[in-house]
C-alpha cells in the first residue's frame, strides 16, 4: 500500500460551505459565556463543588473554559469573512436559556442552586442523580459534583413526577422527555421496577452542526451515522432534517422512538424546522413505523435515530430499495463494528465467506477463503463522528466495506470544524478516492462466479491434505483431529473470531475456552504478545501453539481460522508462516514480501498439476524439471503440504525432484528419460508433465 502520510492533503472545503458560515457561527454561540455567568463561576470557586472526572482532578477548582473545547478551535481567516456575516450572526442566535429552564424545572432545587451557579451551564450535557449518591454534572470537559448532598428518593421522585406531569409515563425503552423541549430523562430501576437512578441529558438544536457534511446531504445519497454514544449523532441528525425540509424543501419524514429528534409532546419542536414526526408507540416497533412511513406518506428522505435490531435494519434496506434518501445512525462506533455485528450486517450489504480457485487467488494475491460483501450496502456513504466537531466520511461506504473486508486500509477523509467565523472545516484525505478504486480488484463478485469457485472448493476440500505438525514435537504442530477445537484467545475479541467461523460456515469446528487447560491452540495479537509476557510461560506449560495475529482485520481472523482447523497448508504458502519462536506461528498478511518470479511460480504450478492430477489420483510418481536450488525448496515444502514425499533424481548442484505416490516405499532410480513415461527398474511408471518445457 502507498505511503499513506506522504498523501495527506489539506483541502479547503469548497465554496458551499461559505454560503452556510453563518449558521455554523450561530451554533458557536450556544457555547459563549457571558460576563455575568463568569461572575457567577468565581463564586463557585470558593464553594465546595468539584470536578469529578479523571481529566480534571477531584481536588481542582471548577473547569475553566479552555480554548479547545466545543468550537473554539484555531480560527484562520478566509477571504470571505467580513463584519456583516458577523452582524447577521449574532442576529441570528438563538440563546438556549428556554429549554435549558425547563431541564433545571425538574432538578431538586439544591442542586438546581448550585448548577446555576457554574460558567459552563451552556454547555451542560447530562446531570446523572442516583441513589444515595452526589449528583453530578457532565461537561464536555469532565464530569463535576454538583453538590455534596446525596440524592434521596424524594428528590427521585420529584424529578419524576414533573417529567411525568409533563408527558405521561416513562416509555418500554425507560425514556422519557419535557414537553416541546428536546431533553432526554432516562431512569434506572430496581428490581421491583422503582426508579433509583435518573441520566437527564440537555437536548439542543444546533443549526449549523451539519455543514460539515453538507456536501453529502445535498449529493442526495443515503447517509449512516455512527460514533460513541453522547457524541453529537442526534444532534447532527436534528439539523439534517431541518436543512433538508427547510432549505431542499424535500418531504422529510422522522420515525423518531424515542421523541428524541422531534422533542416531546405532539407538536415537534422548531429544530426539525418542516420535517414531518412519527412517533414510535413500543420501541419494538419501530421498524413497522418505518414501513408505514414509506407506504403512507411519500418521503423524499426518511431520519432515523438508532437502527439496532436485525429488523430495523432490514426495514432500512428496504426503503432505500424505494428509492428513499435514509439518513440514519446505528450503534456502533466504526464501520468495522457494523460489519462485525451481525444484525446490522445487512446495512453494509452483508458479507459471505467465498472460496476462490487457485488461479484467482493467485491473481488477486490473496489466500482462498476470503470475505466479501454480498450485495449493494443500504447506505450511500457513512459518517464516523470521532466528535462534535471532527469526523471521518467515506464517500463510497462499499468501497471502504470491501477494503476492510480484504484487510486493506479503508479510504477517508477527516474533517474538522475549525473555526467559529472563517474555516468551517477542513479535508484531509489520506487515500484518494479514485486511486484507491484504481487498486481495488472488482471485490463484488456475481453470482455466477460465487457457485463456480464455491463448487471449486467442494471438490477441494474432499482432497484437501494439510499439513500436520504434531503439537508433542517441539517445532510442530497438529490440527487437533477432536472437533471442535478449543482456542484460548488474548486480545482477540472471541465474538470476532466466532462470526467469521461462523461467515465461514466453520462455526461447528471451533470453540473459544476460558480454561486455558482446554484450550488446543492460543490465538493472541502480536501486540499482546509483546507486552505480555506471561503468554509464552502458559503456552510451554501446556504445550500449545500460540497462533499470532498481527490485527484483528477479517482477513487475518479467516486465515487464523483456516489455519487452526488445519484448513490452511503452511508449506503450500511458506510466506505467510513464520516461526518466531518453538511454538509461534505468525499469520501474515497474504501480500508476497517480494513478488514470486515466474519461474517460481512455473514451478509451483508444475508441483501441483502433477500432485492433483497424476501422483493423488493415479498413484504414480512424478519426476519434475531440474530447478534453482533456492525453487527445489519451495517445491519441496509444496509437496509436503500434500503430505507426499520426494527422491531428489538429480545431483546435489543440479536437484531435481520426484514426487512419490503415498505409501509407496519403492526406491527410485534416478530417470534421465526425456520420454513422457517410463518404467523404473521396480517396474513403476514415471511420469514426466508433458505440458512443461524443457
Ligand atoms: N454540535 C453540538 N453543539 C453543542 N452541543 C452539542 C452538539 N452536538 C451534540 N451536543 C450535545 O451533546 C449531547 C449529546 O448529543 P446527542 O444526544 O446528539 O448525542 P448522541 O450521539 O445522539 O448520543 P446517544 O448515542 O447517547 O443517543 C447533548 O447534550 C447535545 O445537546
Amino acid at each position: 500500500m502507498r505511503a499513506l502520510n506522504s498523501r495527506l492533503a489539506l483541502i479547503d472545503i469548497n465554496s458551499s460551505w461559505q454560503a452556510s458560515r453563518r449558521l455554523i457561527s450561530a451554533t458557536t454561540t450556544a457555547f459563549s459565556s457571558d460576563s455575568s455567568s463568569s461572575s457567577s463561576f468565581r463564586r463557585t470557586r470558593g464553594g465546595r463543588q468539584r470536578i469529578a472526572s479523571s481529566k480534571s482532578p477531584a481536588s481542582s477548582p471548577a473547569p475553566v473554559r479552555r480554548p479547545s473545547d466545543g468550537f473554539s478551535f484555531d480560527v484562520r481567516s478566509s477571504p470571505s469573512a467580513d463584519s456583516s456575516n458577523s452582524a447577521s450572526i449574532s442576529s441570528r442566535k438563538t440563546p438556549p436559556t428556554v429549554e435549558l429552564d425547563a431541564f433545571l424545572e425538574i432538578l431538586p432545587p439544591t442542586t438546581r442552586k448550585e448548577l446555576v451557579k457554574h460558567e459552563a451551564i451552556e454547555e451542560l450535557i447530562e446531570v446523572v442523580m442516583d441513589l444515595g449518591r452526589k449528583p453530578l454534572a457532565r461537561f464536555p470537559f469532565g464530569d463535576w459534583v454538583i453538590s455534596e448532598q446525596p440524592v434521596t428518593h424524594q428528590d427521585l421522585k420529584l424529578a419524576v413526577s414533573k417529567v411525568c406531569v409533563c408527558v405521561g409515563d416513562f416509555s418500554d425503552d425507560n425514556r422519557s422527555g419535557i414537553d416541546r423541549s428536546l431533553h432526554r430523562i432516562s431512569a434506572i430501576r430496581n428490581r421491583k421496577l422503582q426508579v433509583i437512578g435518573l441520566t437527564c441529558r440537555v437536548g439542543r438544536a444546533v443549526s449549523g452542526s451539519a455543514e460539515i457534511i453538507r456536501d453529502l446531504i445535498e449529493g442526495g445519497g443515503s447517509i449512516l451515522v455512527i460514533g460513541s454514544p453522547g457524541v453529537g449523532k442526534t444532534t447532527l441528525i436534528r439539523e439534517i432534517a431541518r436543512m433538508l425540509a427547510d432549505e431542499h424543501r424535500k418531504r422529510v419524514v422522522i420515525v423518531d422512538t424515542s421523541n428524541e429528534i422531534g422533542g416531546d409532546g405532539d407538536v415537534p419542536h422548531s429544530g426539525i424546522g418542516r420535517a414531518r414526526r412519527m412517533q414510535v408507540p413500543n420501541v419494538n416497533l419501530q421498524h413497522d413505523v418505518m414501513i408505514e412511513a414509506v407506504e403512507n406518506h411519500m418521503p423524499e428522505t426518511i431520519i432515523i435515530d438508532e437502527i439496532g435490531t436485525e429488523l430495523e435494519a432490514l426495514a432500512a434496506s428496504t426503503i432505500a430499495q424505494r428509492g428513499v434518501q435514509l439518513v440514519a445512525t446505528a450503534h456502533g462506533m466504526t464501520i468495522d463494528n457494523i460489519i462485525k455485528n451481525p444484525s446490522l450486517q445487512i446495512l453494509i450489504g452483508g458479507i459471505e465467506s467465498v472460496t476462490l480457485g487457485d488461479e484467482e487467488a493467485r491473481k488477486r494475491k490473496v489466500q482462498k477463503t476470503i470475505l466479501e460483501r454480498k450485495g449493494p450496502p443500504t447506505f450511500t456513504c457513512a459518517v464516523e463522528m470521532i466528535s462534535r466537531t471532527e469526523c471521518r466520511v467515506h464517500q463510497r461506504l462499499d468501497v471502504t466495506v470491501d477494503a476492510i473486508l480484504a484487510g486493506k486500509s479503508a479510504p477517508f477523509e477527516i474533517r474538522q470544524i475549525r473555526g467559529e467565523d472563517d474555516v468551517p472545516h477542513k479535508l484531509v484525505t489520506p487515500i484518494p478516492l479514485e486511486t484507491l478504486e484504481e487498486e481495488q480488484p472488482a471485490p463484488l463478485l456475481n453470482r455466477d462466479f460465487v457457485s463456480e469457485v464455491l463448487s471449486d472448493d467442494e471438490d477441494e476440500d474432499e482432497d484437501f491434505l494439510p499439513i500436520r505438525y504434531s503439537k508433542a514435537s517441539s517445532n510442530t504442530y497438529t490440527s487437533p483431529r477432536s472437533s471442535p477445537v478449543h482456542v484460548y484467545t488474548y486480545n482477540v475479541l472471541e465474538a470476532d473470531l466466532l462470526q467469521v467461523a461462523e461467515v465461514m460456515g466453520l462455526d461447528d469446528e471451533i470453540e473459544v475456552t476460558d480454561d486455558v487447560g482446554e484450550a488446543d491452540v492460543i490465538l493472541a495479537s502480536s501486540s499482546e504478545l509483546k507486552q505480555n509476557s506471561s503468554i509464552r510461560r502458559v503456552a510451554k506449560l501446556h504445550k500449545l501453539p500460540i497462533f499470532v495475529i498481527k490485527s484483528t482485520t477479517m482477513a487475518q481472523m479467516v486465515k487464523a481460522v483456516r489455519m487452526i482447523l488445519g484448513r490452511e497448508s503452511f508449506g503450500s504458502n511458506p510466506k505467510t508462516i513464520e516461526k518466531s519462536s518453538v511454538d509461534d506461528i505468525e499469520i501474515k498478511d497474504d501480500a508476497p514480501e517480494s513478488k514470486p518470479s515466474l519461474e517460481e511460480l512455473d514451478a509451483l504450478e508444475e508441483v501441483r498439476l502433477a500432485i492433483e492430477y497424476i501422483v493423488i489420483p493415479g498413484g504414480e510418481p512424478v519426476e519434475l524439471l531440474p530447478r534453482r536450488s533456492d525453487i527445489i525448496v519451495r517445491q519441496l515444502e509444496l509437496v509436503e503440504s500434500y503430505q507426499l514425499t520426494v527422491e531428489n533424481l538429480g545431483t546435489h548442484l543440479n536437484p531435481r525432484l520426484q514426487i512419490l505416490p503415498r505409501r509407496s516405499t519403492k526406491k527410485m532410480l534416478p530417470s534421465s528419460s526425456s520420454k513422457n513415461a517410463t518404467d523404473d527398474s521396480m517396474g513403476n511408471t514415471v511420469t514426466r508433465l508433458p505440458f512443461l518445457k524443457d
